[in-house]
């Protein structure tokens, strides 16, 4: 089976979430999306203290129409932080037949390099990195070191790069959507809207959880 695996903090979960998983899923052939919900992600904290469980249910309600897409609470089983080559190593033990694509965004494509044994994930994983607005780079291969950038060949166009471990690293040129988790809480915040940012379902747990309200 072919997984994609977009790992966030979900602090909500918006529309760019949704339609990068949409577009990566038909682009690549998935059998299915997981959107990995970080119990203690490690580069972050969890603005408004929202707990994994409320993250988790905005999740679960935003996906709950789409047959392809679930949840994954497997960082929630290990003591933080979650870093991204422990929970691909479990996951390969919990499915090993399984064929992954690991989904991030330009900007945590940007901090790589500041991941825990970083260049081991193209070795578990094939990586795809949608393009984010204010996150871009012309020559995004000169982020990595360049020993990484060693163990990648040019694979006919600058989108797809084939690791010496047969994985593919994928730059996906969709839709550009300037949305964040960051934005919408601060909406909140001032008590305006945030309808067609998230899902309507999620737009009704924020207000009935009063979440981000100050
Ligand atoms: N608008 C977007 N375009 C492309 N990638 C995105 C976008 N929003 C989030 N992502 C990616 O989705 C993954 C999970 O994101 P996360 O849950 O941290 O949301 P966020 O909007 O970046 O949150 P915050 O504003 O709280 O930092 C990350 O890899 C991130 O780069
Ligand atoms: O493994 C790491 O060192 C690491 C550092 C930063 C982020 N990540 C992962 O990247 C994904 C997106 O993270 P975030 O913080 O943007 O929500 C999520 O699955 C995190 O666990 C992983």
């Amino acid at each position: 089976m072919k997984t994609g695996i977009l790992g966030g903090t979900f602090n909500p979960i918006h529309l760019a979430h949704l339609r990068i998983a949409e577009e990566v899923r038909e682009a690549c052939g998935l059998d299915r999306v997981l959107f990995l919900v970080a119990d203690t992600p490690p580069h972050k904290r969890i603005a408004a203290r929202v707990p994994f469980a409320t993250r988790l249910a905005m999740v679960e309600v935003a996906i709950a129409d789409h047959p392809a897409f679930a949840a994954c609470a497997i960082e929630r089983e290990h003591p933080g932080p979650n870093y991204t080559v422990d929970t691909l190593q479990r996951l390969h033990e919990l499915y090993p037949q399984d064929e992954f694509y690991f989904i991030i965004g330009f900007d945590s494509f940007r901090d790589l390099p500041s991941w825990k044994d970083y260049a081991r994930i193209p070795e578990l994983t094939n990586l795809v990195v949608a393009h984010r607005p204010g996150a871009e780079a012309t020559e995004p291969m000169q982020l990595l070191p360049v020993a990484v950038q060693k163990q990648f060949c040019y694979s006919c166009s600058p989108e797809k790069w084939r690791h010496r471990s047969g994985n593919w690293l994928i730059f996906l040129q969709e839709t550009r959507l300037d949305i964040s988790s960051t934005a919408i809480r601060r909406l909140v915040a001032e008590r305006r809207s945030i309808r067609y940012l998230v899902p309507d379902p999620v737009v009704d747990l924020i207000e009935r959880e009063q979440l981000y309200r100050i």
